[in-house]
C-alpha cells in the first residue's frame, strides 16, 4: 500500500536508504515520501503488543534513525487490527514472576525490577529523545504502553475506530513509561485525563481530542496514513537545521524554566542563525512571493544533516 507514496524522483533515494537499513523483526521499516521513514509495529497476531525484542528494536530504530540523514520525518503506526495493546501480558509476568521468584533479597528484587523498568523507558523514550518529528498514527486498540508510546510523540493523528486505555491502574501500578511523566505537561483537560487514568476506562477519539491526546481524526485507517505521510513529507521539505532545532527546543522547554528556555535558545540560535538554510529560505521566498506561492521554502532545497 504505501508503495503508491512512492515517487520516481524520490525511488533512488529510498532505494540507497533502504539497503543501508538494518532489519528488525517486530517493526516494519519503508520510505513513502522523499525523507520520509514509515516505522510498523509488526506484531499483528499479537496486536503489537510489546515484549523485549519490540522494546529493544524500537530503541535501536529510533537511535538509528536520529543520526540517519535521509530521514527528517517519522511516521509511528502499527500493523493489523491495532496500534498497541500494551506491554506483553506474557512478558510482564515472566520479569515481574519468572525472574524475580530466582531471587531471595527484596533489595536485589527492587534493582532487578528497576533496571527493567529503566530498559523499558529508554526504550520508549528514544522516540521522545530522536530530533526528527515522530507523527503517531493510531488505530484500532491503543492500550497501557500503547498510550505511553503515543506520549513519547510530537503529534498525534487517529482514525475514529480507534479506542485508548490508560490500563496501568487495572493491572495494579502507576503508569511508568510516558503517560504520567509527559501528558500532564500537555493535556489540556486535566480533570478529564485524571479520570481516565484513575479509572482505566476506554475512551473513544471525542475524549481523547477533548484531553488533547489526539489532534486530528479521520474517517479510514487508509486517511489517517495517507494525513500522516503528507504532514510528515510537508515537514520533511522544510529546513532540517529548523525543523530539528525546534523539536530540541520545544523538548527542552518542556522540561526546564521560562528562564532556561530563553538562555538555551540564545545559545543554540547564536550558532544555527549562521546556516546557509535561512538564505536559501529567504530567496524562495522572494521568488514564491512573485509567483504567489503560500509556502515561504517551496522550491528551497536543503542539505541533510
Ligand atoms: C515496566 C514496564 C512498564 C510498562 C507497563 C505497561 C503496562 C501496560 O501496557 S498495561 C496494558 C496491558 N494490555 C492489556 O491488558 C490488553 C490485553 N488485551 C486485551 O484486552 C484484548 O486483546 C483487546 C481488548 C486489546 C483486543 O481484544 P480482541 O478480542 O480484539 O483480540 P484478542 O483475541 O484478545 O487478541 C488477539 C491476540 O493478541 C494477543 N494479545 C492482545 N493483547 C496482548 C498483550 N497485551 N500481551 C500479549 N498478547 C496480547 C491475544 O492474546 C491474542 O493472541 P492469541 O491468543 O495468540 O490469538
Amino acid at each position: 500500500m504505501f508503495r503508491s507514496y512512492l515517487n520516481p524522483s524520490s525511488v533512488r533515494s529510498t532505494c540507497r536508504f533502504l539497503s543501508s537499513l538494518p532489519t528488525y523483526e517486530t517493526l516494519k521499516l519503508s520510505q513513502p515520501k522523499s525523507h520520509v521513514i514509515l516505522v510498523e509495529l509488526n506484531r499483528p497476531t499479537k496486536l503489537n503488543a510489546m515484549d523485549k525484542q519490540l522494546f529493544d528494536e524500537l530503541k535501536t530504530c529510533f537511535e538509528h534513525l536520529n543520526t540517519e540523514k535521509s530521514c527528517r520525518a517519522i511516521v509511528l503506526t502499527g500493523t493489523g487490527k491495532a496500534f498497541c495493546a500494551g506491554i506483553d501480558l506474557k512478558y510482564l509476568s515472566n520479569t515481574t514472576v519468572n525472574e524475580l521468584s530466582q531471587i531471595d533479597d527484596v533489595a536485589r528484587k527492587a534493582l532487578h525490577t528497576r533496571r527493567m523498568i529503566q530498559r523499558t523507558q529508554a526504550s520508549l523514550r528514544a522516540v521522545d529523545k530522536c530530533e526528527k518529528p515522530v507523527i503517531a498514527a493510531v488505530h484500532g486498540h491503543c492500550i497501557g504502553a500503547g498510550v505511553d508510546l503515543t506520549a513519547c510523540c510530537d503529534i498525534r493523528y487517529s482514525s475514529r475506530d480507534a479506542s485508548f486505555s490508560v490500563k496501568e491502574v487495572d493491572m495494579g501500578l502507576a503508569a511508568d513509561v510516558g503517560t504520567l511523566q509527559i501528558f500532564p505537561k500537555q493535556v489540556i483537560d486535566h480533570s478529564l485525563f485524571r479520570e481516565l487514568v484513575f479509572t482505566s476506562r476506554l475512551f473513544r477519539t471525542e475524549e481523547a481530542q477533548q484531553i488533547g491526546l489526539i489532534s486530528r481524526v479521520f474517517d479510514t485507517r487508509d486517511a489517517l496514513l495517507e494525513a500522516a505521510v503528507s504532514l510528515a513529507s510537508v515537514i520533511a521539505r522544510k529546513s532540517p537545521v529548523a525543523v530539528q532545532g525546534s523539536k530540541i527546543n520545544l523538548n527542552y522547554a518542556r522540561d526546564h524554566t521560562v528562564d532556561d528556555n530563553f538562555s538555551f535558545v540564545s545559545t543554540w540560535n547564536s550558532g544555527m542563525l549562521l546556516t546557509e538554510d535561512i538564505i536559501k529560505n529567504v530567496m524562495a521566498a522572494s521568488v514564491s512571493k512573485d509567483k504567489s506561492n503560500k509556502d515561504a521554502s517551496d522550491g528551497a532545497e536543503f542539505e541533510d544533516i
